[in-house]
C-alpha cells in the first residue's frame, strides 16, 4: 500500500479562512499576545509564523520580547498586565522558558479564560472529566487532521507514543472522548513496535528523529507525526521514518507541512473562540 499524504498545510489554511469569516462579523480583532523570553532560534521560527497567520485572519496579534535574563517576577508582571487587559483575548507564553523561571507558576498563573495555549490546571481538568474549555493547540490540530482524513476514531484502536502534559496526554484525552480505544506508550512501555502495530490510528509525540520505523505501522492504518526534530545537517525531520511508514500506511502526515501548521491555526481557533467567550 502507499499512502495517501494528509496535507496539514491546506487544512490549516481552511481553517484559517473559516476564522477570517467568522471575525469579520464581530465588529472587533481578538487580540492575541505571545510572550517569549530570550531569543531560541527554532521558536523564532514558530513566532514568525504565528504572527503573519494571525495579522493575515484578521487578529490583533503581537509579541512581547522580554531579555534571556528576566526574572520570574517579572514575566508574572508582564502576565498580570496581560490578564487585566480587556483588549487581550489569548495568552501564549512560549516554551522552553530560561531555568531562573518555573514554567508551572507562569501557566498557572494565566487567566484560565485567556488561557489559548490550554495549558493551565483548570483546562487539563475540564478536558479530562469533558467538560467545554481551551483544549491544548497541537491535539486540538490532530483531532482536525483526522476528521479531514476521513479517519473517525470511534471504536478505533489508537496508539499515542508519548505522555506529556502538552501533547501525549491531552491527546489521549481527546481520542478517549472521541469513542476511540486509546493506549498510551511512552518510555518505560515494553515492546513499542509491538503496540504501535496494533493501531489503527497512530499519534507519535515522542521527540525522538525517525523512531517509528515502517514494521512498526500496521497496513491501512493512519500515522499523525507530531515530532518536529532538526537534525545536524539541518533537516527537519518527525519522529516517523516517513518513506517506510508511507509503504503500510493508509494516510499519513509529513513534516513539515503536517501538524505544525495546524499547531497554529487552532492557537488562531483558541483565540477567537476565547474572544467569543468573553464579549460575544
Ligand atoms: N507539531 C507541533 O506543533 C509540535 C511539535 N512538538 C514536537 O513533538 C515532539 C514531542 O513533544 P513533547 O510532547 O513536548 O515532548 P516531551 O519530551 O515532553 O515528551 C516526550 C514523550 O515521549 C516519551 N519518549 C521519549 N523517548 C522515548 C523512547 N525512546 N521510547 C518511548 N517513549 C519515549 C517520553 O516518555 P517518558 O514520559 O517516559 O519520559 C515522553 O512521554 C517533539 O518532537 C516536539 O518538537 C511539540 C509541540 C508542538
Ligand atoms: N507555549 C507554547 N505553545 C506551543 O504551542 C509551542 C511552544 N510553547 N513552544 C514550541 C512548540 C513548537 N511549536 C510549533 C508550532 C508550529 C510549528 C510549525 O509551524 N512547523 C512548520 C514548519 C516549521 C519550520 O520550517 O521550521 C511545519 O511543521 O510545517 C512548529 C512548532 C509550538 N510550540
Amino acid at each position: 500500500m502507499t499512502a495517501r499524504i494528509i496535507d496539514g498545510k491546506a487544512v490549516a489554511a481552511a481553517l484559517r479562512a473559516t476564522l477570517a469569516q467568522r471575525i469579520g462579523g464581530l465588529g472587533y480583532a481578538p487580540g492575541l499576545r505571545v510572550v517569549r523570553v530570550g531569543d531560541d532560534p527554532a521558536s523564532g521560527v514558530y513566532v514568525r509564523n504565528k504572527d503573519r497567520a494571525a495579522q493575515q485572519a484578521g487578529f490583533n496579534s503581537a509579541t512581547i520580547q522580554l531579555p534571556e535574563d528576566t526574572s520570574e517576577a517579572a514575566l508574572l508582571a508582564v502576565v498580570a498586565e496581560l490578564n487585566a487587559d480587556p483588549a487581550v483575548d489569548g495568552i501564549l507564553v512560549q516554551l522552553p522558558l530560561p531555568p531562573q523561571i518555573r514554567a508551572d507558576a507562569v501557566i498557572q498563573a494565566i487567566d484560565p479564560a485567556k488561557d489559548v495555549d490550554g495549558f493551565h490546571a483548570t483546562n487539563a481538568g475540564r478536558l479530562a472529566i469533558g467538560q467545554p474549555g481551551l483544549v491544548p493547540c497541537t491535539p486540538k490540530g490532530v483531532m482536525h487532521l483526522l476528521a479531514a482524513a476521513g479517519a473517525s476514531p470511534r471504536g478505533a484502536r489508537a496508539v499515542v507514543l508519548g505522555r506529556s502534559n502538552i501533547v501525549g496526554k491531552p491527546m489521549a484525552a481527546l481520542l478517549l472522548a472521541a469513542d476511540a480505544t486509546v493506549t498510551v506508550v511512552h518510555s518505560r512501555t515494553q515492546n513499542l513496535a509491538a503496540e504501535c502495530r496494533r493501531a489503527e490510528i497512530l499519534v507519535a509525540a515522542v521527540g525522538r528523529p525517525e523512531m517509528v520505523r515502517g514494521d512498526w505501522v500496521a497496513e491501512g492504518a493512519t500515522v499523525i507525526d507530531v515530532g518536529i526534530n532538526r537534525l545536524p545537517d539541518g533537516r527537519l525531520v518527525g519522529d516517523v521514518a516517513f518513506a517506510e511508514a508511507a509503504r503500510h500506511a493508509g494516510a499519513i502526515t509529513p513534516v513539515p507541512g503536517g501538524v505544525g501548521p495546524m499547531t497554529i491555526a487552532c492557537l488562531l481557533e483558541n483565540t477567537l473562540d476565547a474572544a467569543v467567550a468573553r464579549r460575544g
